[in-house]
């Protein structure tokens, strides 16, 4: 039986910058079952890291979560946090955003861990590896000595913040026990590392970079976190071993049965790692399923496109078998997205404008695009979402769109092409949707 380890509701994430308000993640709704690979795919500056970064509480500012929930399944820590935060419980759940931040950096490494695609930023260039994991170890032992006790929790990750500093100035050594540096030595050789005696006391500049990838992943798993949470684990390596990395990730899922969040930009790595996936597009899950639904069935044209389907009037044409795709998706570039004509779009709010944000860009826009579309069910597993108009209604030629549509007002509303000539032929429904205070002045 499976359950929900994961539960993100409504969430959005922006980012208040200079140039506006970026809506990097909108409403987003993910779960996340125990044990399963949930893969998020979609093209750079989709919200794809936003939505990681939300999840393991490392948004910065300018950078805020505005809204939504994000719960987390953990009968023990439900208990341990019962008499300090009832606010956070809701029955087996966590609800993370109402603890506060030391609580939840507490959850780091033990419950969640994140594994980056430069793993040169998780290491301190100035300690060994094998010093690192052990520091990693021991923050898991103080947490688990005494799960119950969120003092211990949040004492464990100052002690280890703590540690760090002074490790800067001592020996390391000196404030890890030697089980946690057996363990250290331990990890690197489960994450196939030779020689991990000796590598253990190297430093993070003599690994190579499928070796220090390697590393990280040791880093991630001493805490033996519930949820792994990779960003583009393999992008930076080449493709041996890229492969030889995933196999790792396969290998330890299968025995630890750790849930695990991948993002990726290759299609081919979702055909092979993942159980579910989601595609994002500007902040957006736009189409969720399981591999089938989204390889086989899909229904939205951003997918359709990723995949590098042609535009499919008819019905069956473009279909493919998801498990030929996987295949042929591992050994070359094939796993590689297919571009898709035109540009990725501006995430400023008062840019965003209430349509499908890919109506500009989808072979398929219709009069019914102007507006911004629900999830609507897809038609494949249960699972099967998009968030699509076509997921409801047959495509009619006779609703397109014409060439150039958003061309011509979408320029009016930027900034330096905007001119009188153009607001004449908008849909008046269309012009009232723009913020007042980008209609306003400079447009005038
Ligand atoms: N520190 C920041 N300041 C301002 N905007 C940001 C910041 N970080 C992210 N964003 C905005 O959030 C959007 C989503 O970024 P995100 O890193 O999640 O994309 P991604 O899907 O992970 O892309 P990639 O595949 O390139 O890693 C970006 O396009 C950017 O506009
Ligand atoms: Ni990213």
């Amino acid at each position: 039986m499976t359950e929900e380890i994961l539960r993100v509701s409504d969430l959005s994430t922006r980012y208040f910058t200079q140039e506006g308000q970026v809506n990097a993640v909108s409403s987003l709704d993910l779960g996340i079952e125990r044990g399963e690979v949930f893969g998020i795919v979609g093209e750079s500056g989709s919200g794809k890291s936003v939505t990681a970064r939300s999840v393991m509480n490392l948004i910065d500012p300018p950078g805020e979560i505005t809204d939504g929930e994000i719960r987390y399944r953990n009968p023990d820590l439900v208990e341990a946090i019962a008499d300090d935060h009832p606010d956070a419980i809701d029955g087996e759940f966590v609800k993370l955003l109402e603890l506060p931040d030391d609580v939840r950096r507490s959850l780091r490494g033990t419950s969640f861990s994140m594994i980056f695609q430069d793993p040169e930023s998780s290491f301190n260039p100035t300690l060994t590896v094998g010093e690192q994991l052990a520091e990693a170890v021991e923050v898991q032992r103080r947490a688990s000595a005494n799960p119950r006790s969120t003092r211990a929790r949040t004492e464990s990750a100052e002690y280890s913040l703590g540690s760090l500093l002074l490790s800067k100035v001592l020996p390391s050594r000196r404030y890890v026990s030697e089980e946690s540096r057996d363990r250290a030595i331990e990890l690197l050789e489960l994450v196939g590392i030779p020689d991990p005696v000796e590598r253990a006391d190297e430093y993070p500049h003599e690994y190579s970079g499928g070796m220090l990838q390697r590393a990280m992943i040791a880093q991630a798993l001493a805490g033996e976190p519930d949820v792994l949470i990779a960003d583009e684990p393999t992008t930076a390596l080449d493709v041996t071993i890229q492969a030889q990395i995933l196999d790792l990730l396969d290998e330890l899922q299968a025995e630890t049965e750790m849930t695990i969040l991948l993002i990726t930009h290759n299609l081919g790595v979702i055909a092979r790692m993942c159980d579910r996936v989601g595609v994002m597009y500007a902040g957006e899950i736009v189409e969720r399923g399981t591999l089938a639904d989204v390889f086989d069935e899909q229904v939205h044209p951003y997918t359709a496109g990723l995949l590098g389907s042609v535009p499919d009037l008819e019905g069956d044409a473009a279909r493919r078998d998801a498990e030929s795709r996987a295949a042929e998706s591992r050994d070359d570039a094939a796993g590689r997205l297919q571009p898709i004509p035109g540009n990725v779009p501006s995430l400023l709010d008062h840019e965003m404008g209430d349509r499908c944000h890919f109506a500009d860009r989808c072979p398929k826009a219709m009069t019914a695009c102007l507006e911004h579309p629900p999830e609507y069910p897809a038609g494949g597993s249960d699972d099967h979402r998009a968030r699509c108009v076509l997921a409801e209604t047959e495509y009619d030629e006779g609703a397109a769109l014409s060439d150039g549509y958003f061309d011509e007002r979408e320029r009016s509303a930027g900034d330096e092409h905007a001119g009188p000539e153009e607001p004449e032929t908008e849909p008046p429904e269309e012009r009232s949707r723009q913020p007042a205070e980008t209609t306003g002045g400079e447009h005038q």
